[in-house]
């Protein structure tokens, strides 16, 4: 059976879309995933995103596999290319269109501005030890600027959930990192029962970060939308950055809003259509 598929990317960041829209059901499996987002054998992604029907109150519900097959709960670069995918199918014109989307992590509110440019309503973000869920700290308590001991050096990490685990240390050079040796060991940490992924933070100026990320399920992505809002919630945390800052990465850059108002993160950045095919 063939399946069409369309490719997008969010600041590098980049996913198979699936019009899923006549079924609950994801219309390819997690191996299959795997397959196709191998750059060498498939498509070439770092997920596969599938647009199904709403429920409870919602427009469409967005399921994303991880290029290692796993099943995030959320994924913020996804959803904003998830809400120009569905403008698309829709035949709608890509201004002030807003979306409803259940995902595993809540529902989450992309809206579609005049500049060509997506606004994603992220939700909470949840503090909580058990939340996000780590035991570096008792359930109920925060983990702010806590040590942690990774590849026989004591780091000291924030923990954010975006409904997604993340892992944030702030660094002096980003550049200096060694993600590809590190990152896995982040990722796989004991302290992290359902593995995390990882954001290493240089703070320029109170509004303005470097990023660079290793994504649980992915390993390193040029952008992590989730990423990004749990940074700037790390940076709020420990007093580094003021609520609203341009996250850099390395495919671009996000303008995140810790909001003081409704407490909810609110992130804006592109979503591109790369091309179509049939699988
Ligand atoms: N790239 C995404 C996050 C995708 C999910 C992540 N790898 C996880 O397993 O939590 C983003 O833009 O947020």
């Amino acid at each position: 059976m063939a399946i069409e598929f369309t490719k997008y990317h969010g600041l590098g960041n980049d996913f198979i879309l699936i019009d899923n829209r006549s079924s609950s059901t994801p219309r390819l499996t997690p191996e299959q995933a795997v397959n196709l987002c191998d750059r060498h054998f498939g498509i070439g992604a770092n997920g596969v995103i599938f647009a199904l029907p709403g429920t409870k109150d919602t427009d469409y519900t967005m399921r994303i596999y991880n290029s290692d097959g796993s099943e995030p709960e959320m994924c913020g670069n996804g959803i904003r290319c998830l809400a120009g995918f569905l403008a698309e199918l829709e035949g709608m014109s890509r201004t002030q269109d807003r979306y409803r989307i259940h995902t595993l992590a809540g529902v989450m509110t992309p809206q579609l501005t005049e500049d060509g440019q997506i606004r994603v309503d992220m939700g909470l973000p949840h503090l909580l030890a058990g939340e996000i869920p780590t035991t570096l700290a008792a359930a109920d308590a925060k983990v702010i600027n806590q040590p942690l001991e990774v590849a026989g050096q004591s780091w000291d990490v924030t923990c954010v959930s975006m409904g997604n685990p993340h892992c944030i240390t702030f660094v002096d050079d980003v550049a200096a990192i060694s993600l590809e040796s590190i990152g896995p060991q982040f990722e796989h940490h004991p302290v992290f029962p359902q593995r995390t992924n990882t954001e290493f933070i240089q703070v320029v100026s109170r509004d303005y970060v470097k990023m660079r990320v290793w994504e649980r399920g992915a390993g390193i992505t040029l952008a992590c939308g989730t990423g990004a809002c749990a940074a700037l919630v790390a940076g709020v945390l420990t007093e580094k950055c003021d609520r609203r800052a341009i996250v850099e990465l390395p495919g671009g850059t996000l303008e995140i809003e810790w909001s003081e108002i409704d407490q909810r993160v609110y992130m804006t950045g592109p979503a591109e259509r790369v091309f179509t095919g049939k699988i």
